[in-house]
């Protein structure tokens, strides 16, 4: 018997192996859309994307080289100043200019115009007034929120004012006592049957999705406030269905409506000059800021891309604030198919997404950790006597934090 036709490997094995090898090193993601090639970009933790890539608007001579012949400086209509942008010693040009990118038509940017102190107001106003009733928050799925708000615990709580042994210390579960798993919650601490009077808890997550393992437990204010996600104001929108609730509806808060129209006014009128020129025009007489929603972001947060068209006005412009921590946003196209841009927000930093941007992809893939700015510590130089009683509270929570308010025109006019 001869043994010089046998190979260890028949041809079928050779093209088995071969199959196997090349499905190894396919590359998954060869087939992805530019803009979900820049997401997970940014989201990589090992090893850190380059943040050099990213437009910085106060930096713009670093800018990438593909970026920056784009990018036009424009004369905004009115000047962003009075009491809720704050004054600066000396006149920022930020409160005169905003700027625009060649091939995103409708995107309109503002470069912080805030003095130190009005974020800092700004904030704490709206963390102790939006984190109460009746303003709804991602903890109302799970929590019965108490009248003063959680951020009002957490600020006793960090005061030393509150501890385990109060009452109010643990925000109560809506849950259903039967449905509790032992030692979850300490029930000398929790009376569940009162917890529950007035709600029907429906075993259902923010996604309308039944949830089998609750991982809920009581927590102490300074673990309830770094599960706040996010808070809506205005006309009510009901993230499952992403629809409005057109009879509920919970006020605009007030200086957010001011400002909200001032940057509507700035805006009118900017102009676009280059090979595809565009002049944005919506009066601010006939805009209403009716909804909108307050983000909370921490380290590992982000947004995926998505498109904002629920609201059935998609004509006026969408007027989006950050405060905190930088993020990088990405500012895409009609489609995931456009190479969308990344952009660096800071605090204070003012977008404006108006006509075809206002129905564009976009999303924030990345909090960028150990960015807040010097005037939102609790070091800040030029704290007034009750700051220095009240802000460190504030600051010791943004350290990790990135806040975004989002300010909408829902209705048709
Ligand atoms: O956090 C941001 O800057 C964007 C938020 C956003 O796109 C949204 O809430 O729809
Ligand atoms: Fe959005």
């Amino acid at each position: 018997m001869s043994f010089s036709g046998y190979s260890a490997t028949s041809n079928r094995q050779k093209k088995l192996q071969l199959q196997q090898v090349l499905k190894r090193d396919a590359d998954p993601y060869q087939n992805q859309t530019p803009f979900r090639a820049l997401e997970r970009k940014f989201k990589r933790r090992v090893p850190p994307p380059d943040f050099s890539e990213v437009i910085d608007f106060q930096n713009l001579d670093k800018a990438p080289e593909e970026y920056r012949s784009r990018i036009k400086r424009v004369e905004l209509s009115e000047k962003l100043y009075g009491p809720l942008f704050g004054s600066v010693s000396e006149e920022s040009s930020a409160r005169n200019f905003g700027y625009t990118v060649e091939g995103f038509t409708g995107f309109i940017f503002i470069s912080n115009p805030f003095s130190g102190r009005a974020q800092r107001n700004f904030i704490r106003e709206s963390l102790r007034e939006f984190t109460k009733p009746p303003y709804i928050s991602n903890l109302d799925t799970h929590y019965v929120i108490p009248s003063c708000g959680v951020w009002n615990l957490f600020e006793q709580e960090s005061k030393g004012q509150l501890n385990e042994t109060s009452e109010e210390y643990f925000v109560p579960l809506k849950l259903d006592p039967t449905k509790v798993k032992e030692g979850k919650q300490d029930a000398k601490l929790i009376d569940t049957s009162s917890a529950t009077a007035g709600y029907q808890y429906n075993g259902l997550n923010e996604k309308g999705e039944t949830i089998r393992n609750t991982h809920l437990e009581v927590l102490p204010p300074h673990e309830l406030v770094k599960r706040l996600r996010w808070i809506t104001f205005g006309y009510q929108y009901h993230w499952p269905t992403k629809a409005y609730i057109w009879n509920e509806a919970v006020c605009v808060p007030p200086a957010l409506a001011e400002l909200t129209r001032a940057v509507v006014g700035a805006i009118d009128g900017v102009k676009f000059e280059g090979e595809s020129s565009w002049v944005h025009n919506y009066s601010k007489d006939d805009y209403k800021p009716e909804g909108g929603v307050f983000n909370f972001y921490q380290p590992r947060d982000s947004l995926m891309g998505h498109i904002d068209q629920s609201e059935p006005n998609l004509t006026a412009p969408l007027i989006s604030y950050s405060f905190g921590c930088n993020g990088v946003f990405l500012m895409g196209g009609a489609d995931r198919n456009t190479p969308p841009i990344p952009v660096l927000l800071r605090s204070g930093d003012i977008m404006a997404m108006c006509g075809p941007c206002r129905k564009a992809f976009h999303g924030v893939p990345r909090i960028i950790e150990d960015t807040l700015p010097e005037y939102l510590t609790s070091l800040a130089s030029d704290l007034d006597p009750d700051e220095v009683q009240d802000w460190p509270v504030f600051a010791s929570y943004l350290t990790t934090t990135r806040i975004n308010a989002n300010v909408r025109q829902v209705v048709a006019i």
